[in-house]
């Protein structure tokens, strides 16, 4: 077996999306033409990108997405769709090609209405360890126009670093340019990210009378606002995980719950690229209250087998299937 386990040599893409805490990382489709176009048809968006073309049309989506799925099965970079898991939206596109002696190089824009929002991080941070960790490479590269600060900042956040400069050719713009050329290597990667923190979260899968479980969004503000998710959350210091579940409950949801009415029944282990989570996960029957939301998150109350249709953290996913053996 290789490094990289058990990809096939040559292979871009592993084959199913990457999640992040926010972000679906898949290949484009036909469908996303038209979303491309809205997002692409927009000269703040493109000023400073090498080849893609102003104005933008659906024949130059049509022809971007087929090139790309061509690019992936020749083996020489893909292209994958940002969807927003809240709402299934692309919202910008990223990718890598191998061009530069075969070590990969990426590349990314988002439309207009979700810079500044941090996707890209997200989505650069996820890429480098399926680049990483998945496909076994060594190096990545970045390059972008002197003039894109965000890009910088974005690629620095993302843990790569100057390497030099070289002349790029922006075909689309009909000139070159000198571009700071950025770098990673595995060796760093794997450092900075062996400093991460194990995060130690309960949570609770309360289940009514007639087998539904309560989900609660994670409210305005907070991290991946939009899900749905378990009530729970942090064990602080010196809190054992029932206690601090049941400190969590009375919080969130007003509600009183006994240590003995606590059943430790799964628990999700995720790398979410900043942290790692380790989540236990409790079934609870029985409770004095009536569960109010009580942060400002929206309750809802869900029937196992329908888990899986909400938009949850990526964690909470193997959970569901769990759970419906118990409810
Ligand atoms: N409670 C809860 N947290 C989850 C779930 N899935 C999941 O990835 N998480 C993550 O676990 C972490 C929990 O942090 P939190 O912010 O909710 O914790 P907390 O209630 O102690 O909040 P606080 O720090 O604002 O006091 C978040 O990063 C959250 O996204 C889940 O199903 N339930």
């Amino acid at each position: 077996m290789t490094e990289a386990g058990c990809r096939q040599p040559g292979t871009v893409w592993a084959g199913h999306p990457l999640l992040t805490a926010r972000l679906r990382l898949r290949p484009l489709t036909i469908h996303d033409a038209e979303p491309l176009v809205a997002l692409l048809n927009d000269w703040d968006v493109v000023r400073l990108t090498a080849a893609i073309p102003h104005p933008y049309g659906l024949d130059d989506a049509k022809r971007f997405i087929n090139d790309q799925e061509v690019r992936r099965i020749e083996g020489k970079g893909v292209a994958l769709g940002l969807e927003r898991t809240t709402d299934n939206l692309l919202v910008g596109v990223i990718g890598f090609g191998l061009e530069r002696n075969g070590e990969p190089e990426l590349g990314y824009w988002l439309g207009k209405a979700f810079w500044n929002q941090g996707y890209a991080t997200e989505a650069i941070r996820r890429l480098l360890r399926h680049l990483f960790d998945t496909l076994g490479f060594h190096r990545v590269w970045a390059s972008f126009h002197p003039d894109n600060e965000a890009s910088k900042r974005v690629l620095e956040k993302a843990g790569l670093n100057y390497y030099g400069v070289d002349t790029c050719p922006m075909p689309a713009r009909g000139q070159s340019v000198i571009a700071p050329v950025f770098h990673l290597k595995k060796a760093e990667w794997q450092m900075a990210r062996s400093t991460r923190t194990t995060l130690l979260v309960v949570a609770a899968a309360l289940v009514d009378h007639d087998g539904r479980v309560l989900m609660a969004s994670r409210p305005t503000g907070k991290d991946m606002a939009g899900l749905w998710e378990f009530p729970g959350g942090k064990v602080h210091e010196g809190e054992t995980p029932e206690a601090a579940l049941i400190r969590e409950l009375q919080e969130e949801l007003g509600i009183d719950v006994t240590e003995s009415c606590l059943a430790p029944v799964a628990f999700a282990s995720h790398d979410y690229d900043t942290f790692h989570l380790l989540m236990p996960l409790y079934v609870v029957r029985v409770w004095k209250g009536t569960p109010a939301a009580r942060e400002g998150q929206e309750l809802r109350w869900v029937r196992a087998a329908r888990l899986a249709d909400l938009p949850t953290p990526p964690a909470d996913i193997p959970l569901f299937a769990l759970l419906r053996e118990w409810v």
